[in-house]
């Protein structure tokens, strides 16, 4: 076995033997070792080799972020606004992203976006925006220059390196595979991933849909290169207690051509514009699919086009546990 007690452990992780990785990790967090604390906070925060448990996720996280670990602290500013493993607090969060942009210049460049931003103590936009209605049956309005070219760029940027080959929930077997109705790439940001600018981002689509900002899904990003596509469908679920309700697209990029979004039964065909949103409403006044909300993201023809989705629920959920649980 190496001396390298990072490669001890991962060696150990990788072989399955979890209890002797623990063992090695646990000693190494004893010593100081600062990633050997986060990697126990990664692992308890996955809950996949050891069960779920977000309040000792968090007491490693601390204590790596103690001795110095940079990562660390920037994950501790993400769980501690959206409230994983202990309460949410936005100016903990605000005040944690000061401290780390004094040496960090990932988090200094996150405290920037956010200067420019107009939020309220709790990190909620000020300012309420305007929209156009574009449809009135299903419900559909554009609200211009949602996100500002930074905040766009943003996005894209914590996106990149998560992107793989879209999936949607298979209607036969309900898992997640790969379907030829959406061909583009996707990058899901969950709540490890919600760093502070994105938070405030879902905070301002809550607000121009009127609805919590727990009713959201993770901010989704969708890529489409030169012939991808995503073919007519209803956003809704099949078989759920908890509707998909409304959605929000924002358009984060130009230089594009194609890729128009096309609502076929209301007869609107949408133009991406970068930083601009639409928000339909999915469902009829009882809650059952409104089959007009049908809609497509046509082939891109050059360029690539990139799409932030977020899809809003009916009601509240945690997002460590999902939208279809209780
Ligand atoms: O790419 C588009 O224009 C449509 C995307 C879409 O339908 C979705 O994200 O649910
Ligand atoms: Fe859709």
């Amino acid at each position: 076995m190496s001396t390298d007690p990072k490669q001890e452990w991962d060696a150990l992780l990788a072989a399955n033997r979890t209890a002797e990785a623990l063992a090695v990790l646990e000693q190494q967090a004893r010593t100081g070792n600062a990633p050997a604390c986060f990697r126990l906070a990664g692992l308890y925060l996955i809950g996949a080799v050891v069960p779920r448990d977000l309040p000792l996720a968090r007491e490693f996280l601390r204590r790596a972020v103690r001795i110095g670990h940079v990562d660390a602290a920037l994950l501790d500013v993400a769980l501690t606004a959206n409230g994983t493993g202990g309460p949410a607090s936005w100016p903990t969060a605000r005040a944690l992203l000061d401290q780390a942009a004094r040496s960090d210049p990932v988090a200094a460049a996150q405290r920037n976006l956010l200067a420019e931003m107009d939020l309220t103590v709790d990190g909620r936009p000020v300012r309420r925006r305007l929209s156009m209605a574009l449809a009135k049956t299903p419900r559909i309005l554009r609200f211009e220059r949602l996100f500002t070219p930074a905040e766009c760029a943003h996005v894209a940027r914590t996106a990149t390196d998560l992107l793989e080959p879209a999936m949607i929930v298979d209607p036969v077997t309900g898992r997640d595979a790969v379907n030829p109705i959406r061909t583009s790439d996707a990058a899901v940001i969950g709540p490890a991933r919600e760093d502070l600018v994105i938070r405030a981002l879902n905070h301002r689509i809550a607000a121009i849909s009127g609805t919590e900002t727990d009713q959201g899904e993770a901010l989704t990003v969708l890529r489409y290169r030169p012939g991808q596509q995503y073919r007519q469908h209803l956003d809704t679920i099949g078989q759920t207690r908890n509707q998909r309700v409304l959605t929000v697209i924002v358009y984060l990029n130009d230089g594009f051509t194609g890729g128009e979004t096309v609502f076929a039964k209301a007869g609107l065909t949408i133009r991406p514009r970068a930083g601009d949103a639409i928000l339909f409403a999915n469902t009829t006044a009882n809650g059952m699919p409104d089959p007009t909300a049908q809609h497509a993201g046509l082939p891109v023809a050059q360029g690539a086009k990139w799409i932030a989705t977020r899809w809003i629920r009916a009601r509240a959920f945690d997002p460590w546990i999902g939208p279809e649980a209780a």
